[in-house]
């Protein structure tokens, strides 16, 4: 593309250009820049991109895109947010691929990775070309890519999007983390389904409140566009916070639930360790389900997937099979077996929302004790930490308090915060995780459940900005081995 026709959509930007050098590639990163392509100076959290432009330049841009003049040897673009114009670029350079897909965006606090999964699995055996988008990775098909951000930035999602439209995608599912709403990330992304989970406290350091939070998530549901679309928005009756989207969107909405009317409810739930079962009508007609997934929150998870499917008419049967077979997300709810007489459960519970789910769903079958392993995340929200610990105290037998991610911080701070919540003696700090999680192995007796809670599919411990390879699974598969 010339550089004239890719500025083109900038209609306000008074940009006399003579220069129409040919454009092959748009970058936000300088580390990334070759031989014609146009860099976009960003300024982040950490660095201004603006800093970079001269060895993007030396790297062989042609043009760069910034908030206030470079003295470069290359035309300089000046527009007055670099962000809102690389999401609105990035969508012309690859021709907005999400009108060629499929595109079906899940937000909420909690079960998002989840839903993804159970709605890649019902698209699949629906025989669709799949594309997934998540804190986990990103996939298409089987092939699975590292990713830095549950969402990535809009011009990394736009270039992954064409991307999966060369490979022939069909149907994309996308976790919308409410920080990708807030900073524009998913500008230009043509949502076809937008499903929402539910809203708990999380992320209050970065949205400060829980209004703040809510309205980033509405973002997405505001973004479906107008009344005349065949779009639709999918929300949790039994959320509160439901009705607020509810306004917040002009276009066809299928609800969910369990407690209230719902177009999708589930009845008859009857959650074992082997399993979970429900009736469940799908707009007044009633089948039943039986999957391997546990507890109340699975159903919930289950229900937003069947709904996303039958609005992208995919029939039940199919969803229904799809359920039943899956076995489950990594990380979530995974059971290490090493065949040991008491069970041993990695979860990635890391709001006390979550936690409260997992704890609550395992004394609903626990005959003896329940230990409780949680850490709280450094450089985040520490509102969450004292609350996380109430509920691991009030929901287990023992609570050994430890770190998950300090980051930055000293994780006996962030273990102190946590015991801001608890009364001594209710609780046992052990610092170190390996030695936490090896300790409760050695202890567990005949019959205990072991949850080891928020690090789920992670495998580093972020120390100081510095990750260290760290898997809960494989350190308790090794204290499991020791024990024998
Ligand atoms: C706070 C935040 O959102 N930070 C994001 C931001 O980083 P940043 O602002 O620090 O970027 P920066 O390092 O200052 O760089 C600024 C610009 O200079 C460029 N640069 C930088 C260095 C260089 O040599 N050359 C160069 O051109 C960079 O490419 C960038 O364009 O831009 C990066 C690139 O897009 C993101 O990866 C990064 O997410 C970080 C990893 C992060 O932790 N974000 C969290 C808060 C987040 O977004 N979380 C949500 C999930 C939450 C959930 O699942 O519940 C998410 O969607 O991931
Ligand atoms: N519907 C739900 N309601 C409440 N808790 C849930 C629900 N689904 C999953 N959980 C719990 O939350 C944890 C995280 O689930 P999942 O990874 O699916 O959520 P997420 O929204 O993708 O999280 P993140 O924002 O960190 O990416 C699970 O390990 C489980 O403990
Ligand atoms: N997306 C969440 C993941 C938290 C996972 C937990 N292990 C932690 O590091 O706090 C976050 O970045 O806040
Ligand atoms: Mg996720």
């Amino acid at each position: 593309m010339k550089l004239q026709e890719l500025l083109k959509p900038l209609r306000f930007q008074k940009n006399e250009i003579a220069d129409n050098p040919n454009v092959t590639s748009l970058e936000m990163d300088s580390r990334k820049v070759k031989v014609g392509t146009v860099f976009i100076c960003i300024k982040g959290y950490t660095v201004d991109g603006h800093d970079f432009a001269e060895q993007a330049v030396k790297q062989g841009a042609v043009a760069i895109i910034a908030e206030r003049p470079l003295s470069v040897s290359v035309p300089v673009i000046i527009v007055n947010d670099t962000k809102r114009v690389m999401a609105k670029l990035a969508c012309h350079f690859y021709n907005n691929p999400t009108e060629k897909l499929h595109l079906i965006g899940v937000t909420g606090t909690n079960g998002k990775t989840t839903v993804t999964h159970l709605i890649e699995k019902i698209m699949q055996n629906a025989k669709k070309k799949t594309g997934l988008i998540g804190t986990m990775y990103t996939r298409i098909g089987e092939v699975e890519q590292e990713t830095a951000n549950t969402t990535p930035e809009s011009l990394p999602l736009q270039q992954l999007f064409n991307h999966m439209v060369e490979e022939k995608v069909e149907t994309v599912m996308m976790e919308v983390s409410s920080h990708a709403l807030h900073l524009g990330r998913v500008r230009g992304c043509e949502f076809d389904v937008a499903v929402f989970t539910n809203l708990s406290q999380d992320h209050l350091d970065y949205h400060q409140s829980m209004e703040a939070y809510l309205y980033a998530k509405g973002l997405l549901f505001a973004q479906l566009g107008n009344t005349f679309s065949n779009k639709v928005a999918v929300l949790n009756v039994d959320d509160p916070a439901s009705a607020e989207l509810s306004r917040l969107t002009t276009v066809d909405i299928v609800t969910y639930g369990v407690e209230k009317k719902a177009d999708i409810k589930a009845e008859n739930i009857e959650i074992t360790p082997a399993g979970t079962s429900f009736d469940v009508s799908v707009f007044g007609e009633r089948y039943s389900v039986s999957m391997k997934l546990i507890g109340m929150f699975s159903v919930y998870n289950a229900l937003a997937a069947t709904a996303a499917a039958l609005v992208s008419n995919i029939p039940f049967p199919v969803i229904k099979e799809s359920l039943e077979e899956i076995e489950g997300v990594a990380g979530r709810f995974e059971t290490v077996d090493e065949g040991q007489d008491f069970t041993v459960i990695v979860d990635y519970a890391h709001t006390s929302d979550s936690l409260e789910n997992v704890l609550k769903t395992v004394q609903e079958f626990a005959q003896k004790d329940i230990v409780a392993i949680v850490g709280c995340g450094g450089d985040r929200d520490k509102t969450k930490r004292p609350l996380m610990a109430q509920v691991a105290v009030k929901r287990s037998d023992r609570a050994i308090f430890t770190s998950d991610n300090p980051r930055s911080e000293d994780p006996n701070e962030i273990i102190k915060d946590m015991i801001a919540g608890v009364k001594e003696g209710e609780y046992v700090a052990i610092v170190d995780r390996a030695q936490a999680i090896k300790q409760a192995i050695k202890e567990a007796k005949k019959g205990d459940i072991i949850v080891i809670a928020g690090k789920g599919h992670e495998t580093y411990q972020d120390v100081g900005g510095k990750k260290h390879h760290f898997d809960d699974r494989e350190v308790a598969r090794e204290a499991l081995a020791k024990r024998k």
